[in-house]
């Protein structure tokens, strides 16, 4: 492990969501949510379709606003803050759908990811003056320590569209990565991934919380995927948490099976 990933690890504070309601016109989406993300855990956001996962989500990253409630992230509270501040608060996201551009290369796109740490700015890097050249250098070895430790680097010079969709989506997760996050939000990473790819990517995440030690937080679909690999689940139903507790604990929860089962039956 590089130092900049220690000392990515060494400061990451719990995230305390309370009390967090989100109304859009009639609908009440999430109804006064509370769950705390310990540091360095795995935590999944669960719940069947409609529930208020992706609205909670949202609702992290900044793109929805709370209508009110609280989101805490150590000392700093993130309703109310746009995406970039939350992004510079070290909080990065992947997205449900592909997200690179499909013609840059992978690592381009990787290096992209570290725009946020770039102290010489564009015009230094534009005139190639010896200072920002070096920081390139700097941030394009980052990006390849990056990309092997998520298993694309054979693929850094290959446009990222070029790539089949699981290592496309490892990559958008490298590029999470390269803004040396202290929280990753993850928007159900092995949505349309063969089993096979859907090991590789659960395989990655555990790494990136027990090598790197950041908090992360998952939106998913696959059971399998989250009974595996959380440390602690929150479960929503119509927008209220209905069970919080270890994968095993919840799995179980009267509740949670009622709630599965209803799905289960109205697509049936
Ligand atoms: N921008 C919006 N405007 C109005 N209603 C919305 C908006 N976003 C979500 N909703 C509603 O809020 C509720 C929760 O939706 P959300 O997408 O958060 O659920 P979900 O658990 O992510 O569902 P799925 O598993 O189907 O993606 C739903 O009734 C949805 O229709």
């Amino acid at each position: 492990m590089s130092d900049t990933a220690a000392a990515t690890a060494q400061d990451v504070p719990a995230l305390e969501v309370r009390a967090l309601t989100v109304k859009f016109a009639g609908l009440t989406a999430l109804d006064a949510v509370d769950f705390t993300v310990a540091p360095g855990t795995v935590h999944a956001v669960i719940g069947p379709n409609g529930a208020g996962k992706s609205t909670c989500f949202n609702v992290l990253s900044g793109v929805y606003r709370a209508t009110s409630g609280s989101v805490r992230f150590g000392a700093h509270e993130l309703t109310g803050e746009p995406p970039h501040r939350i992004a510079a608060r070290g909080i990065a996201r992947t997205f449900q759908n592909l997200a690179l551009p499909p013609r840059a290369t992978v690592a381009d796109s990787l290096l992209l990811g570290r725009h946020r740490l770039t102290r010489t700015g564009f015009v230094a890097a534009g005139l190639r003056l010896p200072q920002a050249v070096r920081e390139e250098a700097r941030h394009r070895e980052r990006v390849r320590e990056i990309a092997a430790f998520v298993g694309i680097e054979e693929h850094l010079a290959k446009p990222a569209g070029s790539l089949p969709y699981g290592l496309q989506k490892l990559a958008e997760l490298a590029r999470a990565l390269c803004m040396e996050p202290r929280l990753l939000l993850l928007d159900e990473p092995v949505a349309g991934m063969t089993a096979d790819e859907r090991r590789r990517t659960a395989a990655v995440i555990a790494g990136v919380r027990d090598s790197l030690g950041i908090s992360i937080v998952l939106v998913e679909h696959d059971m399998g995927m989250v009974m595996r690999l959380a440390d602690s689940v929150t479960v929503l139903d119509f927008g209220k948490r209905i069970a919080d507790g270890t994968p095993a604990a919840v799995q179980n929860d009267p509740a949670v099976v009622r709630a599965y089962l209803g799905q289960s039956e109205e697509s049936a």
